[in-house]
């Protein structure tokens, strides 16, 4: 495990007072390492877990050749162009059980969608498609072509093949996978715990009685949301004062039981702030300001309690701060740590409705509320005040708007990145 330091030096023009968003990722990506517990657990209670393994395929999917349709299984090689093709019907197939029987020249076998193709026939006629009469139907010329609406043996997944890579965030879709391949079980990584506190004296827990100069306490709940979203342990500590004995307790207690500590306040460069000595006596910790709005002071290192080493995000007071912090840097983090290939969050372009007064050298996130154009391209304006204490411009916001470092201002229709909120938070 490297300390702070050997990260720091293996970067080139890292300025802790200085440093670029990118920066950020690339010391975290080396900072944290995924964590090396598996575990096995039923398919309801693997969504958004991490895939530890590459799962591979026991059977194939679908086991047999089948019906797309409900119609009439026939032999494609008796289609000709241009004409009309006459069946007689000799049996009907259902899903679930084979049909059994003989199929000869002029014969079809009137097929239920998912049942298994009989042998020897390789084409389906949906039924409105044809004309029947009696014991036998036609089939309009030109209306199906040989092979078509049959689903082939192991055309979703074949034996023996891989069906998801280890690293795989299991969403809905790879539950019903696992599920289709008869696997009632999975081995994933561990659910990384994760303790999260309040800090400042100005905080008010909610039930307390409202009083001059003190706020209450929203940075926990975001939190919480954000965490439980991203299918990680939460553990809350609720709020502590800002004096050297309370806030000692609570990072050794978050330490010693998480392997990740999130708190929120205290790391700027207030004088009643005993939170960032406190962090400095009790691990390896650097203190960054980042060239970034929101979020410029973020607390980053290990704090070593009992024998054991916990992450630490100390995140900035302000609101909107600690969400932008959290979604650019935590989550990503935390991803890691869960194993997960795919840790950095999609970001996709959009076209400004707005200008925005931007200077080159920081990361900015705006708040944006982002619609389709009547174009139908993706288009993006801001949720306006821009505060970092203003919650509201985050509750209303689908989106983050992420200016890049080196971007300087950006006019009406210029193309910006967006990190969709849909699938994020
Ligand atoms: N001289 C400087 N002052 C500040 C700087 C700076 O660079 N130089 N940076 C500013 C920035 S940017 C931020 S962000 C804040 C971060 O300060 P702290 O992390 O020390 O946070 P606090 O001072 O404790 O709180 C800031 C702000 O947020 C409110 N807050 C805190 N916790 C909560 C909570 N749980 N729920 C709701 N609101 C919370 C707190 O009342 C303050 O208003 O520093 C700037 N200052
Ligand atoms: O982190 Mo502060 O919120 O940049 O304003």
């Amino acid at each position: 495990m490297k300390t702070l330091d050997q990260i720091a030096a293996e970067l080139q023009g890292y300025d802790p007072n200085a440093l670029p968003a990118d920066a950020v990722d690339e010391f975290l990506s080396r900072l944290v390492e995924p964590l090396t517990q598996t575990e096995r657990v039923g398919l309801f209670d693997a969504l958004d877990r991490v895939l530890a393994a590459d799962l591979i395929a026991p059977l194939n999917v679908p086991p047999h050749d089948n019906s797309a349709m409900d119609g009439y299984a026939f032999a494609g090689s008796q289609l000709r162009a241009g004409q009309d093709l006459r069946l007689r019907v000799v049996g009907t197939a259902y899903a679930g059980a084979a049909w059994q029987g003989e199929v000869g020249p002029g014969q079809c076998v009137k097929i239920m969608t998912g049942a298994v193709m009989p042998a020897g026939l390789d084409t389906v006629v949906p039924v409105e498609f044809t004309r029947s009469e009696g014991e036998t139907v036609t089939l309009p010329a030109g209306c199906v072509q040989p092979g078509d609406n049959r689903r082939l043996l192991g055309e979703d997944l074949m034996a023996g093949q891989p069906a998801l890579l280890a690293g795989s965030r299991l969403g809905p879709a790879a539950l019903g996978l696992i599920a289709s391949l008869g696997l009632a079980e999975v081995a994933v990584w561990r659910r990384p715990k994760v303790a999260f506190f309040s800090t400042g004296d100005e905080i008010l827990s909610l039930g307390q009685a409202p009083r001059e100069g003190a706020v209450y306490d929203s940075n926990r709940y975001t939190l919480f949301g954000l965490l439980t979203r991203l299918g990680v342990e939460p553990i809350d500590l609720g709020s502590v004062k800002d004096d050297p004995a309370s806030l000692e307790a609570a990072f050794r207690r978050a330490a010693a039981q998480a392997d990740v500590v999130i708190s929120s306040g205290g790391v700027s460069v207030g004088e009643a702030d005993h939170t960032k000595a406190i962090m400095k006596q009790l691990g390896d910790v650097a203190f960054w300001r980042i060239a970034m709005r929101p979020g410029r002071p973020m607390a980053v290192g290990r704090l070593q309690q009992e024998g054991r080493s916990a992450l630490l995000f100390g995140l900035p007071g302000n609101p909107v701060a600690v969400m932008v912090t959290f979604l650019a840097f935590v989550r990503p983090a935390l991803l890691r740590l869960m194993g997960a290939r795919q840790a950095q969050p999609l970001r996709v372009p959009a076209l400004s409705q707005e200008a925005v007064r931007k200077k080159p050298g920081r990361t900015e996130f705006q708040r944006g509320i982002a619609s389709r154009a009547l174009d139908g391209s993706l288009q993006v304006r801001s949720t306006g005040s821009q505060g970092s204490g203003v919650l509201r411009s985050m509750a209303e916001a689908n989106c983050l708007i992420r200016l890049d470092h080196e971007q300087g201002k950006v006019a009406i229709g210029d193309r910006v990145e967006l990190l969709l909120f849909d699938g994020l938070i």
